[in-house]
């Protein structure tokens, strides 16, 4: 797969706008340097394969990794150090592919379609714009926008700004993209979490009487029903879109966690486990995705907001 990377330093890295926000209204936020920058919970470091990641680290201990390739969040350990979301074995970290696991971005097509299999935001440097922490939640803002690359698969211009929020129990994330262009364009797009699991033990509340569309027996050729199970579960290969899918979620990861995937925007949902065609790692792993499976259709300087927040009980 062709990918674009933009040179990088980890001398030259400074964090843009990076602020202290204050608790309260009406103080001026104090500028601070990548030194202080540690200390308000937000660091870059060299990842796998020497690729820059932001480090987010809560006051509780909680602490979350995002690559910059791919805008991915791979790890989310909570503070008792156990990590919730998942890395495929077979990932790897060297731009060649998109890192296979956390949170990729599908955009700007979720697929399959037209262009590349979840689009080209998960192959791509994004960069960070501006970083914060809100009474102990530290943040970080990655940007990405249209390129000579992007532009030779999906010729607009776009703007997508994706902020990153690490509170005590939960993480957050908000998407915005703006379209930048003179046309209107549409898009769809998915946050594809990779959650750990035991995927013989892990279900999924809150489907039940959902439109459902079934890749499992032909990705191009869903077959549309509806679900009748108050308890999703993943018995074996499962590709399922839910359209329409409720604002709340609950995911029984079969480990002992509890973790609720709150979004607004995020319309569908997709339950993914390869069971078979991924010996080495389907029993360690189910995706719930967050997505927006119909177009989503801007004019010119319009913009579209969606977040995700997942937490623990
Ligand atoms: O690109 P990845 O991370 O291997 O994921 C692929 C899978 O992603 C899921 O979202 C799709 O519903 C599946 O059809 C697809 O096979």
């Amino acid at each position: 797969m062709a990918v674009v990377s933009t040179p990088f330093s980890f001398n030259t890295l400074t964090f843009p706008n990076l602020r202290r926000v204050n608790r309260f209204p009406g103080m001026a936020f104090a500028s601070v340097n990548n030194k202080e920058a540690a200390s308000l919970g937000v660091r870059v470091t060299e990842g796998e394969g020497n690729l820059p990641k932001v480090v987010l680290t809560s006051g509780s201990g909680s602490e979350v990794d995002i690559y910059l390739f791919g805008g991915c969040v791979t790890s989310w350990k909570v503070a008792n150090g156990k990590d919730l979301l998942f890395v495929r074995p077979d990932a790897v970290f060297n731009k060649k592919k998109p890192i296979s696991g956390g949170i990729p971005h599908c955009f700007p097509q979720f697929g399959p379609g037209q262009i590349q299999q979840h689009g080209f935001a998960r192959n791509l440097d994004w960069s960070v714009v501006d970083s914060e922490n809100v009474e102990g939640s530290p943040a970080v803002t990655l940007e990405l926008k249209d390129s000579s690359y992007s532009r030779s698969i999906w010729d607009f211009s776009f703007h997508a700004l994706y902020k990153i929020t690490l509170s005590t129990k939960g993480l957050s994330t908000e998407l915005k993209v703006t379209n930048t262009d003179n046309r209107p364009f549409s898009f769809t797009t998915a946050l594809h979490t990779y959650f750990r699991a035991s995927a013989s033990g892990a279900s999924v509340k809150g489907l039940k009487g959902r439109r459902t569309l079934n890749k499992g027996p032909d990705p191009k050729n869903p077959v549309e029903g509806s679900e009748e199970r108050e308890v999703v579960t993943f018995p074996g290969y499962v590709d399922c879109i839910y359209l329409e899918a409720p604002s709340e979620l609950h995911l029984d990861n079969g480990l002992g966690d509890l973790i609720s995937i709150r979004n607004t925007n995020w319309s569908d949902a997709v339950l993914w486990n390869p069971y078979l065609t991924m010996e080495a790692s389907y029993k360690d792993f189910v995706c719930v995705e967050n997505a927006k499976i119909g177009n989503v259709q801007l004019e010119p300087q319009q913009s579209w907001t969606a977040t995700q927040n997942l937490s623990i009980g």
